[in-house]
């Protein structure tokens, strides 16, 4: 029943997409303004079905057999790509994790699990099937690999060096309209709400009971008129809304404010086996955004790798210090941004949700301090490798001389940052 149902939306789905083609064709000028009001609905009425057609069933998350893997560690990483481009042997690598590994496609069937230890934080790195095009639909264990990907924190985008096209390719691929793995791959995660490497447009949209649509914007617009955002809100039955564009948006990113469940991640795109392909070529993918070249089989560039994955976390380490004690520099309590926050609040709830109520203030040492100590509150923003000390609300008179006796005892991982960039008091 329900899968009738389902093939019965993606029927739907591949008309409406035939006739939006058909409109993007449309060369005739007479046509073209009406034509861009009628793509706008088009896009919104397959965007709608599309979010209906991948509703996972009642009861379940999505991710099916063999792909539901709890959480562990203070992040999670996806290895997505096309089959034996080496995500498995780059698992194994740099988790110890044994992941099957071989030269035909599809050697992994199911979701595998491993850890990396990088600066004292635990990362969960997550093995997947290889995809293809067609994975959004369902095509292989398009699904359930795409389901993964959404509950990690970055994705790692892993194509092989060697099958990227050179310059005449890419111009002779123009000309034949093809695609290459990274486009196709960025597009079936599109196709399924993810959206690599963006931040949310700059459109506040509020659904309201009553006072019709009040359409206003900021900035002048050229890709959306009034007009255009009525019909499309009248798609979604929406007749009662406040929009605001806070920039030059497209009908696209006004469908994504819309349906609002589409996830913004950060992707790294990972070219592997560089130890086959020209220095020319691998000059040209590690120069392009976002890229890491490496050789899994030469163990080349996976420290850089490793970084550029810490950076886009954004992990943040704390360590905590007891009054007149040095702080234990190899148990960091890891914050996020994205998973509860980096304030001090954040981190006293990590330590217990208790110890909130009791903080007087805090005492921060650190790049987020403008000098050490320093005085914080709950809403203080604190950044990675800052040291903090807590000051508890019956200590009160004690905490002030810990404070002087704290100058004396500043950690020594501190002072050696404040001796190469120096804070002023
Ligand atoms: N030359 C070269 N070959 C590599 C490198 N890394 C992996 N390979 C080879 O690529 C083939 C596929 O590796 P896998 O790790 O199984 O690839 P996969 O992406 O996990 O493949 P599926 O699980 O089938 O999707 C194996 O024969 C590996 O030995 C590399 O850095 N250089
Ligand atoms: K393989
Ligand atoms: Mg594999």
């Amino acid at each position: 029943m329900a899968r009738t149902r389902k093939i019965r939306l993606q029927n739907i789905i591949s008309l409406l997409s035939i006739r939006l083609f058909t409109w993007l064709n449309e060369d005739s000028c007479h046509f073209i303004e009406f034509a861009e009001y009628h793509l706008g609905q088009l896009k919104a009425k397959i965007a709608k079905l599309r979010t209906q057609l991948l509703e996972p069933p009642k009861g379940s998350s999505g991710a099916g057999e063999g792909f539901e893997v709890t959480k562990y560690g203070h992040g999670r990483v996806a290895l997505i790509g096309f089959p034996s481009v080496g995500k498995s042997t780059l698992l194994t690598m740099l988790t110890g994790t044994h992941s099957e590994a071989a030269s035909y496609e599809f050697t992994t069937l199911t979701c595998i699990p491993g850890i990396i230890h990088y600066n004292d934080a635990k990362i969960q790195l997550l093995d997947l099937p290889g995809i293809i095009e067609g994975a959004s639909e369902g095509k292989g264990r398009g699904r359930q690999v795409i389901a993964v990907s959404k509950s990690s924190d970055i994705v790692l985008m892993v194509l092989d060096a060697s099958k990227f096209p050179c310059f005449v390719c890419k111009l002779i691929m123009q000309y034949l309209q093809s695609e290459g793995h990274r486009q196709i791959l960025t597009r079936e995660l599109e196709a399924v709400g993810l959206r690599l490497n963006k931040r949310p447009p700059q459109i506040y949209f509020k659904k309201k009971k009553t006072g019709g649509i009040s359409f206003n914007s900021t900035v002048p617009l050229t890709h959306v008129d009034e007009k255009l955002c009525y019909q499309i809100l009248h798609e979604y039955k929406i007749h009662n809304a406040e929009v605001l564009f806070r920039e030059d948006a497209t009908v696209d990113d006004l469908i994504d404010v819309i349906e609002g469940n589409r996830k913004y991640m950060k992707c790294i795109y990972v070219y592997n086996k560089i130890d086959v392909v020209g220095i020319d070529d691998v000059d040209r993918l590690a120069r392009q955004p976002n890229s890491v070249v490496i050789s899994c089989n030469l163990k080349l560039n996976l420290d850089r790798l490793l970084a550029r994955m810490w950076e886009e976390m954004g992990l943040v380490r704390v360590y905590s210090k007891p009054q007149g004690q040095q702080p234990d520099f190899t148990d960091p309590f890891v914050l996020s941004a994205d998973r509860g926050g980096c304030t001090v609040e954040d981190f006293c709830n990590h330590i217990h949700k208790s110890i909130v109520k009791d903080v007087k203030y805090v005492l921060v040492w650190g790049a987020s301090a403008r000098h050490y100590p320093q005085h914080c509150g709950l809403g203080h923003l604190l950044q990675d490798e800052d040291v903090v000390q807590i000051v508890k609300k019956k200590e009160k008179e004690d905490g002030g001389r810990g404070r002087f006796k704290s100058h004396s005892t500043a950690p020594a991982r501190i002072s050696d940052r404040e001796k190469k960039a120096p804070l002023k008091t």
